[in-house]
């Protein structure tokens, strides 16, 4: 290798994909063609790298003692000695800022693609790997652990390629699982799935139209320059994108349109009666959107794109998502779509099912559990609407790209499944006490305090690290820049936030009994949903924050239940 910087066998800093952390690494060789340089960690990763994401050794032991002691994140444990290990645990907020400034050099972060053993998976999903792989070492060492083997396989399914396909298939299918069995007088979520109806069932113009009327109309909405224009977070680039954030108003206009036209004598039980017709509907929607998501991306600049999602493997990124923030003009796919159609409809569809209960019962009012579910889910939604700009700071919009996963979730799972316990009540009345039902909105309040609460102090803290209103705030400084919050909610769990959603959960359920399992199922799938993401943040954090996170781990120690998990 003769014009080449680095030559094979010379030992250097290569940069940690992702994060702004160098471990020793060997240089293995190097390609003209993609100008990348094939290098090997100590615990024996390998890693292809560009040459500005490699340093001599010597311009690091001058700057810092304890980085030559690093090992490779691979092989990282919570007592490692890693180069950006922070013992110093910050109660000032000046202390911390003084320090993120003095690294703000190290924050710029461009990406090497990972060449080799993994080339299907996504960075993020490579360290869900490592960690399965270290699962499975201490597994051996210690005795084998039943629960723990069982997350292990359910991670390593999520994580392989070979997933994309499954999740193709089932997602889709459990959602027409479920409305087939919400139909049934005696429904099962463990009995063999019912009888397929007819193909011609499945399909209805005019549910298709009415769909498409009802996104056309979000999107008005959206467009309207109506509320607050917000900044998101910065990009890889530096960039902050702005976004409207005017869902409080969407909803609003949404909801008088909808009590206009019920006044006008628009029978919304069609909602029930054409649930699955809906249903279908959407899907087609979402799949097309996802296409036209997927073909976008082939043209994107490589800035744009997100870390994961971009294998190689057609059908794993069709998936996954390529690119981070879509948009056309100023319109962005995946906010419009994670707020408005599906969240606002969903808000709608339980309205609809709780009409449908009344003429199905002949009620002059939805029953007390009909009612709960309605408005302890509405709640949710417009809390969800009204504190639009914390999604910013979430991983969906910082991090994922934007493909079938999320078009369909947003569009298809959250309107269709999440419906489901307003849907059961229809078919499956449940009387409630008095006694009951002050006993389940008190757990639904403090399950929405302690969500509120969480993810507002989050969110105020990435926007303004410097607010005084949090200053009376442990932070530890981590070597990117940002520093990560110690005490308050962020202290008593690593995801407080996901506790008071738990609860709120639970709190749905409970009004349709325990006769049936269906309702029950939100809460099952929420459970596996937020434990898996919790996991895939926790890989994330660890890889972005180094030792600074492992201390944070060490502090914080339990994930998302104090003192049980
Ligand atoms: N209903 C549903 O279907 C559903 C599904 C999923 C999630 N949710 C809800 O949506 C909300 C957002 O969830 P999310 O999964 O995006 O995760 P999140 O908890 O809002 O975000 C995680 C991010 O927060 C930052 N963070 C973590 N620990 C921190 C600390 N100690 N101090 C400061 N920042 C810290 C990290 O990002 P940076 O360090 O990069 O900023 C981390 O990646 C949650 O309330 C969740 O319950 C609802
Ligand atoms: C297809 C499958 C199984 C998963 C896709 C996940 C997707 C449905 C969720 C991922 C992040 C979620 C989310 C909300 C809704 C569901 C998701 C999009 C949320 C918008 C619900 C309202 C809340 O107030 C919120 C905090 C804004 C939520 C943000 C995350």
């Amino acid at each position: 290798m003769p014009t080449v910087k680095y030559q094979k066998g010379d030992t250097v800093m290569g940069r940690w994909p992702g994060s702004s952390l160098y471990y020793q690494v060997k240089v293995l060789g190097f390609d003209s063609k993609s100008q990348l340089y094939t290098v090997i960690y100590k615990d024996g990763t390998e890693l292809e790298l560009k040459e500005q994401d490699i340093k001599n050794v010597t311009g690091f032991q001058t700057r810092s003692r304890s980085r030559s002691r690093s090992r490779s994140p691979g092989r990282r444990r919570s007592r490692s000695r890693s180069p950006a290990r922070t013992t110093r645990r910050s109660s000032s907020r000046t202390a911390s800022s003084r320090r993120d400034t003095r690294l703000k050099d190290t924050v710029e972060v461009r990406l090497s693609p990972v060449v080799s053993a993994y080339v299907a998976l996504s960075l993020s999903d490579y360290s869900i790997l490592l960690i399965v792989k270290n699962m499975i070492r201490r597994n051996a060492e210690e005795k084998l652990n039943l629960t723990k083997m069982i997350l292990l396989i359910f991670l390593l399914f999520l994580v392989l390629p070979t997933g994309a396909y499954f999740w193709l298939l089932f997602l889709p299918a459990w959602v027409l699982f479920v409305i087939l069995q919400g139909n049934l007088t005696d429904p099962s979520l463990i009995n063999a799935p019912p009888p397929l109806p007819p193909l011609d069932t499945f399909w209805d113009a005019q549910a298709l139209c009415f769909v498409i009327l009802w996104i056309l109309f979000q999107a008005l909405l959206y467009i309207l320059p109506v509320g607050k224009l917000s900044e998101g977070m910065p990009l890889r680039s530096g960039v902050r994108l702005k976004y409207r954030t005017n869902g409080f108003f969407a909803i609003m206009v949404s909801a008088i349109v909808v009590a206009v036209a019920v006044h006008q004598g628009a029978d919304l039980t069609y909602i029930h009666s054409h649930f699955l017709q809906l249903a279908t509907a959407t899907f087609i929607i979402s799949v097309l959107l996802s296409i036209y998501l997927y073909v976008r991306s082939r043209y994107a600049a490589s800035e744009e794109l997100a870390l994961g999602g971009n294998s190689g493997n057609v059908v794993y990124d069709f998936f996954k998502g390529r690119e981070l923030n879509p948009r056309i003009k100023n319109f962005d796919l995946k906010f419009f779509c994670e707020m408005r159609p599906g969240l606002i409809g969903w808000c709608l569809i339980n309205f609809a099912m709780a009409l449908a209960e009344m003429k199905k019962h002949n009620l002059d009012a939805p029953s007390y559990a009909m009612i709960l579910v309605n408005l302890f889910q509405l709640l949710y939604v417009v809390d969800g609407l009204w504190n639009e700009e914390a999604i910013l700071t979430t991983m969906d919009l910082m991090h994922d790209g934007f493909g079938f996963m999320l078009a369909f979730g947003d569009l298809v799972w959250v309107p269709f499944t999440y419906t489901l316990q307003a849907y059961y009540l229809v078919l499956h009345p449940n009387a409630l006490s008095l006694p009951a039902v002050i006993a389940i909105v008190t757990l639904k309040l403090i399950g929405f305090y302690i969500f509120r609460k969480s993810n507002s102090e989050k969110n105020a803290f990435r926007r303004n690290p410097s607010n005084p209103k949090l200053s009376h705030l442990k932070t530890i400084p981590t070597a990117t820049g940002k520093s990560l919050l110690v005490s308050g909610w962020w202290g008593v769990v690593r995801h407080p936030n996901y506790l008071g959603d738990l609860i709120m959960a639970l709190a749905w359920s409970l009004p349709c009994g325990f006769s049936h399992l269906l309702p029950w199922y939100y809460m099952i799938y929420f459970i596996i949903l937020l434990v898996h993401r919790d996991s895939r943040d926790m890989s994330e954090c660890r890889r972005k924050y180094g030792s600074a996170w492992d201390e944070y781990c060490r502090t914080v120690r339990y994930r998302i239940i104090p003192r049980v998990y």
